[in-house]
């Protein structure tokens, strides 16, 4: 049985509708992710689970109790859904364990003892029960927030943007982090982000949404190598789109020629389609036999992002080895490596 499931869910505002028709479910244990432009509704959608948005039609199950319908809606205090924002808010005149032991202050002493203990060695945070939140660091505070919300062992675990705040290096360490310690809790979880690298370094699935609607709900490495509309391509990572037409199951005509992939392509000939390239299907190689023009570059440490331009003008990004620092305005040989091809509608 799925853990959280959303059933053809609308929910909006003053009688505006911003979430339409949603589909979801996350199994036990598992690790989502809303990831969409400011304004696509995800942070409604994460509110009306935790019981702050009214449901305008559709359900919203927690295993299998009903827990919002248009008619009714368990208050936000009993879903057993545990929540962590961006702003932390702490409480800055409880120690860390007394923040930590908020929401279980209803069990035994032991027992709250025991919880928060294991709690604090789960966050890496061992021996800092007994410091105030203005003596820790931000990426501390954030996980001890983590630690309040985990305490009273949650049903489903909400993050609206929880690492915002924090300076770019800590966030994409913190995402993988949170990870780690989610699964090693066991923990069911749905993230809200715009950010794509932290969506992929902290979920199982990750949902894409646009204009209220899930465009597409998968893996990280499916979204990337296997999106279904331009929208989701552009979305989750860097990548050019060509015209192409259909010539047969494996076949397309491009502006760089006829190119094969490795599977069947599910399309008519003669249809007219978006063909995507990935910089990483499009290699600088100095032995290659195509060529193009290096227009701009962008050094990455590990590698540089080209842009190269084709004779026809065809423009495409471009990975090339980090010692490859070749002049702007160079000839450079380019091998395509597309043996799966993505086509995308037009
Ligand atoms: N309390 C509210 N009253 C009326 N409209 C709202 C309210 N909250 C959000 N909206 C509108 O609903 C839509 C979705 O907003 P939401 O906050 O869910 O988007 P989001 O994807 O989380 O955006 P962001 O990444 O900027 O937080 C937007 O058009 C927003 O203006």
């Amino acid at each position: 049985m799925a853990a959280l499931q959303l059933k053809r869910l609308n929910l909006g505002y003053d009688g505006q509708t911003v979430v339409h028709q949603v589909d979801l479910s996350l199994a036990s244990g598992e690790l989502g992710c809303l990831l969409g432009p400011s304004g696509c509704g995800k942070s409604t959608l994460l509110r009306s689970i935790a019981g702050f948005t009214e449901v305008l039609s559709g359900e919203i199950w927690l295993g299998d109790e009903r827990i919002a319908d248009a008619h009714h809606s368990v208050p936000a205090q009993d879903r057993g859904v545990g929540l962590v924002f961006q702003d932390v808010a702490l409480f800055p005149h409880l120690s860390v364990f007394d923040n930590i032991r908020f929401g279980i202050e209803r069990w035994s002493r032991a027992d709250q003892r025991l919880r928060v203990d294991n709690l604090l060695a789960l966050v890496g945070l061992s021996g800092l029960g007994a410091r105030f939140p203005h003596e820790l660091s931000g990426g501390q505070q954030q996980r001890v927030a983590l630690a309040r919300a985990l305490a009273p062992r949650p049903r489903v675990l909400l993050l609206d943007e929880p690492f915002s705040g924090l300076d770019s290096e800590l966030r994409a360490r913190l995402a993988n982090e949170v990870r780690a310690i989610l699964k090693a809790d066991g923990v069911t979880a749905l993230m809200v982000t715009h950010d794509q690298k932290e969506a992929f370094d902290f979920a199982d699935r990750v949902a894409v949404m646009r204009d209220g609607i899930i465009e597409q709900f998968d893996p990280a490495y499916r979204l990337y190598h296997e999106p279904r509309s331009e929208f989701v391509a552009r979305f989750v990572g860097a990548g050019d789109v060509l015209p192409c037409t259909v010539i047969n199951t494996t076949q397309v005509d491009s502006p760089l020629g006829i190119l094969t992939s490795d599977q069947t392509l599910g399309y008519e000939p003669g249809q007219t389609m978006s063909l995507l390239f990935r910089p990483d299907d499009v290699i600088h190689d100095d032995d290659a036999t195509l060529h193009a023009t290096l227009v701009s570059k962008q050094f990455r440490g590990s590698h540089f992002v080209y842009r190269v331009r084709f004779e026809n003008g065809v423009e495409l990004g471009c990975l090339a080895p980090s010692h490859h620092d070749h002049e702007i305005g160079a000839d450079v040989g380019v091998r395509l490596e597309v043996e799966h091809l993505v086509l995308l509608p037009k």
